[in-house]
């Protein structure tokens, strides 16, 4: 039995179900309704589990989803040696989004990281503490400002409106993602010139760690086959 794990909500499940069924793989939710859990069919042996988008790559890397459909970006983040533990055979092209990192409109002087650097200095300076990254992605984060050269500031964890806690205060920046871009103008924030961490998109992913037994591996081979990818040519574990 292949277990596929898709996100229990939003555009990215929307977007991944009409994607299976434009391949004949048809998803169907439970008809309880309530229940994270479904059926799919044009596939032999294959069952649905709905987790959040970001609770996916973790479930790969620990096998407990054979195949599973998430953002690149949740995928780096949780998962530090992703391509060791997770097969990526295929971009899906929809749920595109930037990582950035964005800084007050009103920063003139900060149009680079460089530039951050010396804001951070010059921050420290004044309020006599780091200035603040607001953020879920901490270890994206953490490896960019890093390369850049970049070290004295604190991250603050956002889950949410991250836009919105330059404005009220509870950071001085921030990254996220951003797709229009309406969200960060809204907030009068602006992406630094060498601010991009990222270009996300929804992956098909597949877990080297879980139980591939004769029947998962065929109804891999199949997927592979309906989706255009080679699912018998993916290096799995046990
Ligand atoms: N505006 C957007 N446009 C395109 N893709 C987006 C957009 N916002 C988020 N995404 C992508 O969708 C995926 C899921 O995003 P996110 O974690 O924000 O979803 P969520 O529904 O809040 O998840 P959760 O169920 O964990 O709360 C991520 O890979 C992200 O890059
Ligand atoms: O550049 P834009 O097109 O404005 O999109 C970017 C926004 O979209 C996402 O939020 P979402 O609407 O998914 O809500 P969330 O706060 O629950 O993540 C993301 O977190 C950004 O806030």
């Amino acid at each position: 039995m292949l277990t596929l794990g898709l996100p229990s909500k939003g555009r990215l499940q929307q977007d991944a179900v009409d994607r299976f069924a434009a391949a004949g793989v048809r998803v169907e939710r439970s008809p309880e309704g309530r229940e994270y859990a479904g059926h799919v069919s044009g596939l032999p042996d294959a069952g649905l589990a709905l987790l959040s988008a970001g609770e996916i790559p973790r479930a790969l890397a620990e096998g407990a989803i054979h195949v599973g459909v998430t953002g690149e970006d949740l995928i780096r983040e949780h998962i530090p040696d992703a391509e060791t533990r997770i097969a990526l055979p295929l971009r899906l092209g929809f749920g595109r989004a930037d990582l950035i990192v964005a800084v007050p409109a009103f920063w003139v002087d900060v149009e680079t990281m460089h530039d951050l650097d010396e804001a951070a200095a010059a921050f420290r300076a004044r309020h006599g503490r780091p200035m603040r990254v607001a953020t879920k992605y901490h270890a994206l984060t953490r490896r960019f400002f890093a390369q850049a050269g970049v070290a004295d500031y604190r991250l603050v964890d956002s889950q949410g409106a991250t836009e919105a806690t330059p404005k009220n205060r509870a950071a001085e920046l921030i990254v996220d993602i951003t797709s229009s871009g309406e969200t960060l103008r809204a907030n009068h924030l602006r992406v630094l010139e060498d601010g991009l961490i990222l270009r996300s998109e929804a992956m098909l992913c597949v877990s080297r760690a879980a139980p591939w037994g004769p029947a998962a591996r065929r109804a891999l081979a199949e997927l592979g086959h309906r989706l255009g990818f080679d699912g018998e040519g993916i290096a799995l574990g046990g």
